[in-house]
């Protein structure tokens, strides 16, 4: 009798327990459990008119049998509901076939202009980080990135889950990464472009350059014979980042710097490389929580720390002003803001902070230099003629304002940087659902402008030929700069955008001016390799012969 009475209150209990979703999920779900109830309580009654009295193993399969059938049909219509509430724009983003997947990332460029050619305005594509709506119209990126910047304007991307998971409980980059309309990323960007604005003001950055420049002269002067271009050119960079970020100049010999560098380059193949092995070491990650990058960023973020920890000894009491060391660089200006951030940044997000600045700073500057190297070789003609440039302006040492004045070497540079964009598409993400034309798209959906397509797009003439004059003179009028956006678009661009192409250009003509680079061994095709957030060409090795004054 006890277990009949067991029996009948664990069938009340799923009928109740059905009741309660049904009345979740409307009527679909309720004519689904109208059936269930009726098959239960068929079940019950079979069993009391069967006389049972002993409660058999049956009923306990049954039972279970009955949950997993509700949590299915649950699952199901969620799935459905989802379905029909959001609406993306169409696009393949039903890959069914893993070599499908595998192929898109083997041919990431040409696919990126294949998408763009099959939908002009955009389309939704499955990616390994997620749903991406690809935007693939001017109008339409600036509608998103600009239009609606207060929603889509997060960053995330899992290459970067070593600066993502910095301290326990903080899942968000900082400071270049606050959502758009979060107090705390509008003071830090505002205060980071002030930065910038003053020390070009003040003529600091060519001392900075050509300090720098000088040990990288030197260094390519003992490696004359072949030198790896993108791990020099990051070097380089990286020393630049530094001595603007925390005011500190490095010699190339420092041992301790030395580690540095090496796990910040590794940190960076992270972000540029895409290869399968990557993108499953990804995937496990965020299944263990392991990971190598984490490591090394945890190392990188100590140094930071500490060197964050000497400038603002008194971050409690919120007395920014005590920087007994105050130097004029990137730190400063984001110390400066803490009395005013809300909430509270502590100095493990200033160090963050700075990392993400001096981490994207190298990277750029090294896929700006090292796709410059490569074009240099590759188009001997063009940057003899750039070089000549560079030497009767006399534009052997770094000058940021005379770097306007050399017209053939700027239009290499951009040039380069149509052909080869170092991010090739900006990716945002939604910070929350988001109706907008037709589309009612889910919150933390990643929109995608594809530079990349933008800059091959039907409005250049002749877009895949690499052509310096068409930024020069009348023909550069012709240009519709809608279709060009190397640092991004929108209140959360580069910082630096305002510079980049003098201070790209200046540097360009330094290296012109003084050094002949020549192919050591094969060199990429610029369309060759793979690539993660960052654009590069596969690695590869020059030659550098350090030329006379004149
Ligand atoms: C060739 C060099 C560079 C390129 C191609 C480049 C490109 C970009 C792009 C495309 C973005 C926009 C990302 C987005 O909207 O999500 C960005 C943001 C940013 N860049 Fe650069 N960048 C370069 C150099 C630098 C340098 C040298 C600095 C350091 C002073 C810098 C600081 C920043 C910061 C702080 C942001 C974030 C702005 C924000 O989110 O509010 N960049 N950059």
């Amino acid at each position: 009798m006890a277990e009949n009475i067991l029996s009948n209150s664990t069938a009340d209990k799923v009928v109740e327990n059905v009741e309660k979703v049904a009345s979740g999920v409307g009527k679909v779900g309720g004519k689904v459990v109208d059936m269930l109830q009726e098959a239960v309580q068929t079940t019950v009654s079979d069993t009391d008119s069967s006389g049972l009295e002993e409660f058999s193993i049956l009923n306990y399969f049954s039972s279970f049998f009955i949950h997993i059938a509700l949590i299915v049909i649950v699952i199901g219509l969620k799935w459905q509901y989802d379905r029909n509430r959001y609406r993306y724009p169409k696009g393949p983003r039903d890959w069914r076939h893993i070599s499908d997947a595998i192929s898109f990332h083997r041919k990431k460029r040409e696919n990126l202009l294949v998408l763009a050619n099959d939908y002009p305005q955009m389309c939704t594509v499955v990616t390994h980080v997620g749903r991406v709506i690809l935007l693939n119209d001017p109008s339409l990126i600036n509608e998103i990135f600009i239009g609606r910047a207060d929603l889509c304007s997060n960053k995330i991307d899992s290459y970067l889950e070593n600066q993502l998971r910095y301290k326990t409980g903080k899942h968000l980059r900082t400071g270049i990464v606050f959502r758009h309309y979060d107090h705390n990323g509008q003071v830090i960007h505002r205060s980071l472009v002030e930065h910038v604005d003053q020390i070009l003001a003040q003529n600091k950055l060519d001392q900075v350059i050509q300090e720098q420049f000088e040990q990288f002269r030197s260094y390519l002067s003992s490696n004359s014979s072949k030198f790896d271009v993108r791990r020099s050119t990051f070097r380089f960079a990286l020393h630049i980042l530094t001595q603007l970020c925390i005011n500190r100049t490095f010699k190339y010999d420092d041992k301790v710097f030395e580690t540095f560098t090496n796990n910040l380059y590794k940190i960076s193949k992270t972000i540029h490389e895409d290869t399968v092995a990557k993108t499953s070491k990804v995937a496990l990650t965020q299944l263990t929580g392991l990971s190598e990058t984490l490591d090394i960023n945890e190392t990188v973020l100590n140094y930071i720390q500490e060197w964050v920890k000497e400038r603002h000894p008194n971050e409690t009491t919120d007395d920014s002003q005590v920087t007994s060391t105050s130097s004029g660089d990137i730190l400063d200006s984001i110390i400066k803001v803490v009395p005013t951030a809300a909430p509270h940044i502590d100095n493990e997000d200033v160090a963050a902070m700075i990392l993400d600045v001096v981490m994207h700073g190298s990277e750029m500057l090294k896929g700006a230099l090292t796709w410059l190297l490569l074009y240099v070789v590759k188009y001997p003609h063009e940057a003899n003629e750039a070089r000549r440039e560079a030497k009767s302006h006399g534009y052997s040492k770094f000058n940021f304002k005379n770097a306007d004045k050399l017209t053939y070497c700027q239009a290499f540079v951009k040039e380069v940087l149509r052909m080869s964009p170092v991010v090739p598409v900006v990716i945002h993400s939604t910070l929350q659902d988001l109706r907008w034309r037709d589309f009612h798209i889910q919150k933390r959906t990643l929109f995608g402008a594809n530079i990349y397509a933008l800059h091959h797009s039907v409005q250049w003439s002749e877009p895949t030929t690499f052509n310096v004059q068409r930024w020069i003179g009348d023909n550069a009028e012709k240009i519709s700069l809608n279709n060009y956006a190397p640092f991004g678009i929108g209140p959360r661009q580069c910082v630096a955008e305002k510079y980049l192409f003098s201070i790209l250009t200046g540097l360009f003509a330094v290296l012109l001016h003084n050094f002949n680079f020549e192919k050591s061994g094969a060199i990429p095709d610029p369309d060759e390799g793979t690539f993660g957030m960052a654009n590069l060409p596969p690695s590869f090795s020059l030659s550098a012969e350090e030329l006379g004054a004149h």
